[in-house]
Order: C-alpha cells, then structure tokens, then sequence
C-alpha cells in the first residue's frame, strides 16, 4: 500500500534527514517507527502526504508514483493524527470532526452527520461534546476528536505522529486499546511515529526502528524484542526486553499441561479415591462437554457424600488460548495461583504452570517468537467474576 524506494531527504540546510530508505507497508498493516529523537521518522512520514517532498527516490500509495499526484487530491486518502491535535479553536467539536468532509464539498448537514458517527465511534457522545470547544476537553478527548476528525472521509491510510504522546500514561493506555479496537475493525494502513518503544510494540503489527536517517530492523514486535538486528537495536529495546517480550508472545499448546481432573456429575468418593490412586492433590472440574467448572482438592472430597459438583469451587485464574504470555503471567499473580487454566471458548485445554511459562519466555528470546495480532496483545481483559 505504501512503498519507499531508496528515499532521501536532505534539508535545504544540508541536514540529512532520511538517507536512502526501502520500505513497504501493506494494505491493513499498522507500522510503527520509533526511534530516538531527531532520526527521521516525522520527515519520512510527511513525504507520505507530500508535506514534504523527496530529494531522490520514490514512494508509492496504492501502486502509483505519488511525485505527480495532486497534494490535495492525495491528502483526502490519506488521514493525519498530531500530537497538538491542531484543532480549531473557535469551532466546536462536531464542526472540527467535519472539517475535511466540508472541504471536500459536502453538504453540512451530511458532513456533521458522518462527524457525529465519526464522534461515536471514538467514544465521544456527539449529543454531548458535539457543540462544546477543543478547551472544554480533556487532552485525552482532544487527541480521539483528533483520530475521529482524520476518519471522516474514510481514507484508506492513516498516518500518525505521536497521536498518544500529549496525555498522562493511564489516559495514553486507554487511548491505545480503544485504538487497537478501532483498527482492528477498520483496518487501515496506518503509520505511526512514536519515540517510545514499549508503544510501537504494542500498536505495530511490525516496527520499523530507526537510527540516524536509516532503519536499522523492520520486523514483528516479537522479532525485535527476541532477535534485535545490532547492538543498536538491542540497546534501544531496552535490557528488560524479555518483559516486554511476554506482552507479544501466544500462548503455546505444547506447553500446556494436563492435570488431574474430575467429572462434574462423578460421586465425590469416588472421584477422591481415584485421585488418591493417581497422587493427585488436587484435579480440575470439567462438565460433560469437557468445558472448565473449577476445581476440587482430594482432602476435602474423601468420605463426602453428593458428587463432585457439590465440593467443587470456582477457578477464577484463567486465560483464552489467545491471549499472551504476560496475561497468564499477570492472572497468576493476581490469583497467587500456582498454575493457570487456558480456556478455548469454555472448553477446556489444560493449564499453564510457572515452569512452562519461564521455558517459554526463554524459547522465544533468540528465535523471535510467536506473535500474536497487534489488537490482542495485552488488551484482552480475562474476566474474574
Ligand atoms: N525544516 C528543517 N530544516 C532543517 N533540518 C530539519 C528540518 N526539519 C527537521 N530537520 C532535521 O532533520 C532531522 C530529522 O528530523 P525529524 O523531525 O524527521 O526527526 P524525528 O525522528 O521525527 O524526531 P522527533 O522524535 O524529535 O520528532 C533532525 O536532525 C532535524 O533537526
């Protein structure tokens, strides 16, 4: 969708900004570049709308040379999110969101209605913060009226620069899952600048990590994490990137185990004596179609009357088989449990244990690991009620 062919760029100063760059982005991906300040990333992306031009090379939208698209006609496909969200003042917000529309000649009474669905979609009520100004907000409800406002005219590309950078951290955290959301169902090609590395691995489904005017890797957030391309790169990512390589990795069925378990209808006695016979302490509940129910311990089972349905309790540590290594990791913290279920739908499919989990943390640094798509990493919310 959109493509780098050896582009530099050089300042009329003699900065040497961007310096020789290839690189490609396909339809629906979201790229992040993240590096240190000053190496080129907000130059690269302004080539893209032509805010800037090229000093040699070319970049591709969609297949075509844009050197000799109309700046204009280009800048309607492509939406652009700032850190200084660059609204209006003295318009309100529903009239802010339909700026471009109206610039493209539509009528104001279909434009403020696509605004308003726009308003909706980022989770703003457009009956209540439609008529208000951008200084009657949040920052963090400045930066969605910012997304909303470049969603308008739905371009297909979306570029981004430091969108969650003006916020506080909890806000920047909402802002990021409401946004994976939203791309998750909009999938746009989006690329996202960003100095903060723990962002572009969260948001990219690859990253592009720059140096001074180059990338040094452009590779999966699991990639980068277990595999950095240079001591430049591994530097960047941080001495603590197994952490931040748990929010990036699946889960593995190989590395799940089968415990004892028990059937919800079993008599107690019976189920005890078995587990007894096994050495099993305790066994986990599953119901006839083999979805989880909880779990029992032997002790309080032998010499029980009723079945096991009666003694069995609730397993609230739990993840989805898709979620990710740092999810389970953190229910197990939070549960201070010594092994977590790992759940298809309800069905149950064994449990992880701290042993598995360090192995497979260990198995993915240096081989780049399993990802998972960008919209579940870290933003799953595992249910405990
Ligand atoms: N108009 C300009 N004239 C001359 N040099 C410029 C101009 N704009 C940017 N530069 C220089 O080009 C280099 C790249 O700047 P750019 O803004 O692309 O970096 P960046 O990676 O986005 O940085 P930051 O994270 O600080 O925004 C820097 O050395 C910068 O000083």
């Amino acid at each position: 969708m959109i493509r780098f062919e050896s582009v530099t760029k050089c300042y009329p100063d003699g900065t040497l900004a961007v310096d020789d760059l290839s690189f490609e982005v396909g339809t629906g991906e979201l790229v992040t570049l993240v590096g240190p300040s000053g190496c080129g990333k907000t130059t690269t992306m302004m080539m893209v709308n032509r805010l800037l031009d090229p000093t040699h090379g070319r970049i591709f939208v969609d297949g075509a040379d844009i050197s000799g698209a109309d700046p204009v006609t280009l800048r309607r496909r492509i939406g652009y999110v700032i850190q200084q969200t660059g609204l209006f003042p003295h318009r309100t917000v529903l009239d802010n969101t339909a700026t471009v529309p109206v610039l493209s000649g539509w009528k104001k009474a279909r434009a403020r209605a696509r605004a308003a669905e726009l308003l909706d979609l980022v989770g703003l009520d457009p009956a209540v913060y439609g008529p208000r100004y951008p200084e009657q907000l949040s920052g963090g409800q400045r930066q969605r009226v910012g997304v909303a406002r470049a969603l308008t005219a739905d371009p297909p590309v979306l570029l981004m620069d430091e969108p969650f950078g003006a916020v506080d951290p909890v806000v920047r955290d909402r802002l990021q899952k409401e946004f994976l959301r939203l791309q998750a169902e909009l999938r746009k090609t989006v690329l996202l600048v960003t100095h903060d590395i723990e962002e572009a691995v969260r948001l990219g489904d690859r990253i592009a990590v720059y140096g001074a005017g180059r990338i040094e890797q452009y590779d999966t957030p699991a990639s980068v994490l277990g595999a950095p391309a240079s001591p430049y790169v591994a530097e960047f990512v941080g001495t603590d990137r197994a952490l931040k390589q748990l929010s990036v990795t699946g889960i593995d069925h190989t590395d799940l185990e089968r415990p004892p378990f028990a059937r919800l209808d079993e008599p107690a006695g019976r189920a005890a004596a078995r587990m007894r016979a096994d050495g099993a302490r305790w066994a986990v509940v599953l119901d006839a179609d083999g979805a989880l129910h909880g779990w029992v311990g032997r002790d309080e089972m032998s010499g029980a009357p009723g079945t096991v349905a009666d003694q069995a309790r609730r397993m609230e540590a739990w993840v989805p088989v898709t979620g990710t290594l740092k999810q389970a990791f953190s229910e197990m913290l939070k549960h201070d449990a010594g092994w977590i279920a790992v759940l298809d739908g309800p069905r149950f499919l064994g449990v992880l244990t701290p042993t598995k989990l360090h192995e497979a943390l260990r198995r993915t640094i240096g081989s780049g690991g399993r990802g998972v798509p960008r919209e579940r990493a870290e933003v799953d919310s595992v249910p405990t009620e």
